[in-house]
Order: C-alpha cells, then sequence, then structure tokens
C-alpha cells in the first residue's frame, strides 16, 4: 500500500498507530530485513555497491535534483537493530525510518531517500545463501571503505545540497567514527548513537521529575556499551554538564559493561576510545568479579540501569532485585531490539519491586496492571530532529540542539503529573510531539546562528521568517508538515495556487 497509495497508507497507520507501527516499524521489521532477499518483489530505495563507487553520482541522480530532497536515511547493514549484520536486508531499515519521518515527522515522502550500502557481509548464513542478493565476500574494511563513504558523501551533497542526512545502524566500528567525520561536513547525525541518547535523556529526566531526584545524584549502570550504550551515556554526561558538573565528574557517574564486563582503565587496548572514557579504575574493582552484573550493581548502587546488550534475559530477578534493594525507585530501561531480546519483560521488573521501578522499554509492550509501559524508542526523536533540521536549514546538528530536543520532549512526559501514565508522550500524538521536539531544535538552531532558513530563498520562492516564540514556530513548523489528504487535481498551471505548504 505504501508503494500505491501514500495518503492512504500514512492516513491509516497514522489512525490505528499503536495497532500498525509494530508491523511497519519495530519489532517486525526485523524479520523483514532478516529476510529480505527471500521475500524481495520489487526494489526499493537506492543501492550503492562498493564494488562500483563510480556509479554512485548516477545512482542518486534517478532521486531528482537538489530541490527536491530534504532528507536521506543510509544504513550498511552491520548492525541491526540486535540482529547484526543483515548485508543488504538492512536497506529496510532505512526504508522503514524514511517511513516515519514522513508519518511522525511530516516529510514529504517523496523528498526522503533510503539508501542502503553494500560494503559486503560477515553474516555466513547469508554468504551461503544462493537467494542473497548482496555482495557475497566479508565486509570491507578501512581505506576501501573509507573511500567509499566519501565519495558518496561528496555525492550526496553535490546533488542534495540541502539534505540532512541520517545514519541508522552501522556496526559499532564504522558507526561512531563516520559520524565524527561527517558532522563537521553536512547536518547529519547517528541515530543509535544520538537519536537513542536523546530518548533515553529525556525519559530518564521525567522519570527523575516523578521521583523528585536531582540528575546529579544519578549513578548509572549501562550494560552494552555499544552504539546506543555510549550514545545514553555521552547525553547524559552533556545534560549533567548543563547541570554544574565537570565533564570528568559527570564520567565518573556512568559506568559501562560489554561482553567482557565491566569497562576498565586496564583494558584500553581492547576498548574504543569512546569505552575508554567511561572506564572505571581498575584499582578499585580488585577482588571484585567485574563480569557479573550482579557484584556491579552491589558496588555501584546505581539509581538507573540501561540495557542495550542484545542480551535477552539479562536482567535477572536477582539484578533487579539487587537494584531495588538500593533504591526505592530503580529506574529500569531494557532497550535491546527486537521484543525478544529485551533484558527483562516491564511485568517483572515491576513485580519484582513491587511495582516501583520506572520501566520504559525499547520496543512495544502492553501496560501492565494499570501501568502504561512507555516505548523508549528512537522514534521519538529522530523525526523531531531531523524535520528540525531540514526546516531550519540547518548547517550542522549539534550537541545543543539535540540536548534541547531531549528537553522539548521531557517536558512532554505525562508521567510527571501520574506516574503510571508512562515516561513520554503517547504514541498517538507521535506527531505532534515530533512537532514540538522540531521546534525546540529550530528555536536553538536558530539562537546558535547555523539555521540558514532566513537566509535563502525558500523553494516556493520568497524569503522566510521564523516566529522567536515557541507557539508561533510551532504554528510554523506544522504548517510545513505534509499531511496525507488528497488533493484536488487540478490544471498544471493553477498548481502553485493550491500550494498549502513551502514545499
Ligand atoms: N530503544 C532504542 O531506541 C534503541 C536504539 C538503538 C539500539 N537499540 C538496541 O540496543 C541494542 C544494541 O544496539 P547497538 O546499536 O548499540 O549495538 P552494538 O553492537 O553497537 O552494541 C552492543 C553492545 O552490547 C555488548 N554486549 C554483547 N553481549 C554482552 C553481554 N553478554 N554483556 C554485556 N554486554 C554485551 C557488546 O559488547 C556491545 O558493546 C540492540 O538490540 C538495539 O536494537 C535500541
Ligand atoms: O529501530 C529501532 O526500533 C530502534 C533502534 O534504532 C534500534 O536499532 O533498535
Ligand atoms: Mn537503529
Amino acid at each position: 500500500m505504501r508503494q500505491q497509495n501514500k495518503v492512504l497508507f500514512y492516513e491509516l497507520v497514522r489512525r490505528h498507530i499503536r495497532e500498525l507501527l509494530p508491523i511497519i516499524y519495530t519489532p517486525t521489521e526485523g524479520d523483514a530485513i532478516a529476510a529480505y532477499s527471500h521475500r524481495f518483489r520489487k526494489p526499493e530505495g537506492c543501492f550503492l555497491d562498493i564494488t562500483d563507487p563510480d556509479s554512485i553520482d548516477e545512482r542518486l541522480s534517478k532521486f531528482g535534483e537538489a530541490k527536491d530532497i530534504d532528507y536521506v536515511v543510509v544504513s550498511d547493514g552491520e548492525g541491526i537493530l540486535g540482529i547484526g549484520d543483515q548485508g543488504m536486508g538492512g536497506i529496510r531499515i532505512s526504508i522503514a525510518k524514511a517511513a516515519l519521518m514522513t508519518l511522525c515527522g511530516g516529510l514529504h515522502p517523496g523528498r526522503v531517500i533510503a539508501v542502503g550500502l553494500d560494503t559486503g557481509t560477515n553474516n555466513k548464513n547469508l554468504l551461503n545463501d544462493p537467494l542473497y542478493m548482496g555482495n557475497k565476500f566479508p565486509r570491507v574494511r578501512g581505506e576501501e571503505y573509507d573511500i567509499f563513504m566519501e565519495k558518496f558523501i561528496t555525492s550526496l551533497t553535490k546533488r542534495f545540497p540541502h539534505a540532512v542526512l541520517h545514519f541508522e545502524d552501522f556496526g559499532v566500528i564504522n558507526g561512531r567514527p563516520v559520524l565524527e567525520k561527517y558532522r563537521k561536513v553536512l547536518p547529519c547525525f547517528n541515530d543509535d548513537i544520538q537519536g537513542t541518547g536523546a530518548v533515553v535523556m529525556a525519559s530518564m529526566t521525567a522519570a527523575l521529575k516523578i521521583t523528585k531526584r536531582e540528575l546529579l545524584d544519578s549513578q548509572v549502570v549501562i550494560y552494552g556499551a555499544g552504539s546506543a550504550g555510549l550514545g545514553i551515556a555521552d547525553q547524559i554526561v552533556n545534560h549533567m554538564v548543563t547541570k554544574g558538573a565537570t565533564k570528568e565528574e559527570a564520567r565518573a557517574k556512568i559506568h559501562c559493561m560489554d561482553r567482557r564486563g565491566l569497562i576498565l582503565d586496564d583494558m584500553h587496548d581492547k576498548s574504543t576510545p569512546a569505552q575508554q572514557s567511561y572506564a572505571d579504575s581498575a584499582a578499585e574493582w580488585e577482588g571484585i568479579d567485574t563480569r557479573s552484573l550482579v557484584d556491579v550493581i552491589e558496588k555501584v548502587k546505581p539509581t538507573v540501569l540501561v540495557g542495550c546488550s542484545t542480551q535477552a534475559g539479562a536482567f535477572t530477578e536477582e539484578v533487579i532485585k539487587t537494584m531495588y534493594k538500593h533504591n526505592p525507585r530503580p529506574i529500569i530501561f531494557p532497550l535491546s531490539n527486537p521484543t525478544r531480546l529485551h533484558e527483562c519483560v516491564p511485568e517483572d521488573a515491576l513485580k519484582w519491586t513491587d511495582f516501583n521501578a520506572l520501566v520504559a522499554t525499547g520496543s512495544p509492550f502492553k501496560p501492565v496492571e494499570g501501568h502504561v509501559i512507555s516505548e523508549n524508542n528512537n522514534c521519538f526523536t529522530f523525526p523531531g530532529i531531523g524535520l528540525g533540521a531540514v526546516l531550519s536549514r540547518a548547517t550542522v546538528i549539534s550537541d545543543t540542539m539535540i540536548s534541547a530536543a531531549v528537553d522539548q520532549l521531557a517536558a512532554g512526559s505525562p508521567g510527571i503529573a501520574d506516574y503510571k501514565k508512562g515516561l513520554l508522550a503517547p504514541l498517538e500524538v507521535i506527531d505532534e510531539t515530533s512537532a514540538q521536539v522540531a521546534t525546540a531544535v529550530i528555536l536553538q538552531a536558530l539562537k546558535e546562528g547555523v539555521a540558514k532558513v532566513e537566509e535563502e530563498e525558500s523553494p516556493a520562492g520568497g524569503k522566510v521568517s521564523v516566529p522567536r516564540d515557541f507557539d508561533g514556530c510551532m504554528k510554523w513548523v506544522k504548517e510545513q508538515m505534509w499531511k496525507p489528504v488528497y488533493r484536488p487535481m487540478i490544471k498544471v498551471e493553477h498548481v502553485d495556487s493550491i500550494h498549502t505548504h513551502q514545499y
């Protein structure tokens, strides 16, 4: 339906969002990605092939000219949700996230491109599968990968100079270095690192408000120190710094574990630089089993436990009860997707804490005895961040723009009035939530002088002046958002007169 009738598709999903989002997005998308080559019917999105880097420009050219594209989602398929390397099937995560940019972020569906980079795969099942449609060789690393990425970015910025770039589900090897390099070049962000960091910081802020605690009194254990885990750690540090802590003080309140256990400062040769910046002192942990989550919790006495480890069931009864022993209101976020990979289910986390835990999950879950379980998913942040960057014509997406998104999302938490209502606004108003987040991002970009919207001619002609007050700006944002409504059929020469938005 999405391919045949976009108005019908987006309006149907909007009206039945709780029922249909899990089908077009998490968790079902995971199955669709894994089965990509077997279910393939017709191509969708832009396929870029590392064996043919010279074709990048021509392949992108099929999607339009400079004025036509606002937003590009790209994945190389190496770190799809918690199901790992899915090779070329990863293009479907770009398609799903692009669809959410329209559904929640109000971007015109014709002005968004989903891109898949085929750089090989290390997934043995795919390499041995006669139906696998991608390149059947191990992932290309190093210089050849870097040159391919550079060519992609160069072509993209030349051909679509107004486009915002969204990186999705890259592996831990490439995700952060690629982001660090290119965020200085074009407006871009990595959703797993920054989108996830932002949504988790927002729900944590709401949970702290509900329980009347200060951010700086937090101790956080992050179980799973990959893209998401370290993105969350960075966002918490950013927020602690805005509350007066130094970077060092803030980092000392965060304790990260990966498959080797707690990250310690004597593991530097095997940790990434980002992991190393959160390392605990090995000397202080001597004699303690740092591979045991329970033992780590016993020592740290964390107020917040975040799971992004892909390890189903890692938050056992003992883990949760140890959290509860040290805290009357523990904050517990099992975030690994899809659903079957959650570190615990909300029902258990609530029962094991006599319903005192504040729980939000990565995938959708039903309410437990009247407690709404918010979906702590980056779908609450990336559409607003993306829309804000597009509409403001931001030249960069700064950390402070992301922090503005966090504060705005946290302010809309229904849990602050009644904690049983969940930490994040309900899915039914996600387009409204995204408009609010976009407004905060735009106002921050204007304040920082990185918004070019008022300097350039708008696509509809003329200059735009963006209201500086929140309500006025939000009204302008909503006017720009694409709505799934059938438009009248008219003669081409009258098209300008029915334009209701800037596109
Ligand atoms: N809710 C959300 O919005 C959201 C956003 C991004 C990622 N996620 C989920 O988080 C999970 C991780 O995603 P990612 O992109 O960070 O992947 P990643 O591969 O970058 O990181 C996974 C991390 O988990 C660690 N890990 C693996 N086994 C472990 C174990 N036994 N104990 C402790 N740590 C272990 C790995 O060492 C690695 O550091 C996925 O399931 C993904 O779906 C959720
Ligand atoms: O795709 C999602 O549901 C969230 C996140 O980006 C993930 O990788 O799990
Ligand atoms: Mn992701």
